[in-house]
């Protein structure tokens, strides 16, 4: 396993989904959903989704993401862009099943929050460029307990609601 060429793959949609909560500290967002409900009378995605986090998870996925390649090139710019942008949409994907399942804005649904952003982005990159099956069984394996931690340190520094 290259180990140089894994961090590089899962550096994208790590950066694009952690990026996004930092718009908790704008003054004012925008929910993806504008408030709708659904026939079941739950929110299509809820306030945890907004157009600002979105925003911010896709440009810093992009360029921040893309940075380590500037070092040790494997992935290209646009790449780096698919990567983030399916990342913060399966973040979405996943919300929209924890809100269809009756779980509120924040309730913790192992393993859908930790994997949703990481599994959707290697699912529709896969579609045109090939991952070793070892690289997305090494990223299952390691990026629950990076989750926790980084969501722990989000929440110290009040960045998120919930420590998980
Ligand atoms: C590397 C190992 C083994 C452990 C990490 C240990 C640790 C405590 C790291 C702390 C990193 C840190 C200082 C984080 C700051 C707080 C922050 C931005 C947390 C982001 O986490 C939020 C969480 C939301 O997830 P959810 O929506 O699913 O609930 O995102 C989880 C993210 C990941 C699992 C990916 C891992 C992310 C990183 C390693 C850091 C992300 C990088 C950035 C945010 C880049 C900085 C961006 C800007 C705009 C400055
Ligand atoms: N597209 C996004 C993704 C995240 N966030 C911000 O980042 C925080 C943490 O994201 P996440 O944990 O995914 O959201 P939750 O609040 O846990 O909501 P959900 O139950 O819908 O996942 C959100 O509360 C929100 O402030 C955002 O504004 N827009
Ligand atoms: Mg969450």
């Amino acid at each position: 396993m290259d180990l140089v060429a894994f961090f590089i793959l899962i550096w994208p949609p790590y950066v694009a989904n952690g990026s996004a909560v930092f718009s908790s500290r704008l003054k004012t967002r925008h929910p993806l959903d504008f408030g709708k409900t659904l026939w079941d009378g739950r929110r299509i995605f809820g306030d945890g989704k907004t157009y600002e986090g979105l925003a911010i998870g896709i440009t810093a996925g992009s360029t921040i993401g893309y940075l380590p390649n500037l070092l040790s090139p494997h992935i290209t710019p646009l790449d780096a862009f698919v990567l983030s942008t399916t990342a913060v949409l399966g973040d979405l994907l996943g919300a929209f099943i924890k809100r269809r399942l009756c779980m509120p804005r924040g309730y913790p649904a192992f393993p859908l929050d930790q994997l949703d952003f990481l599994l959707t982005a290697f699912l529709i990159y896969s579609l045109y460029a090939e991952i070793p099956p070892i690289y997305i069984l090494a990223a299952v394996i390691i990026t629950p307990l990076i989750h926790r931690a980084t969501n722990y340190a989000a929440y110290v520094l009040k960045l998120k609601r919930e420590p998980w």
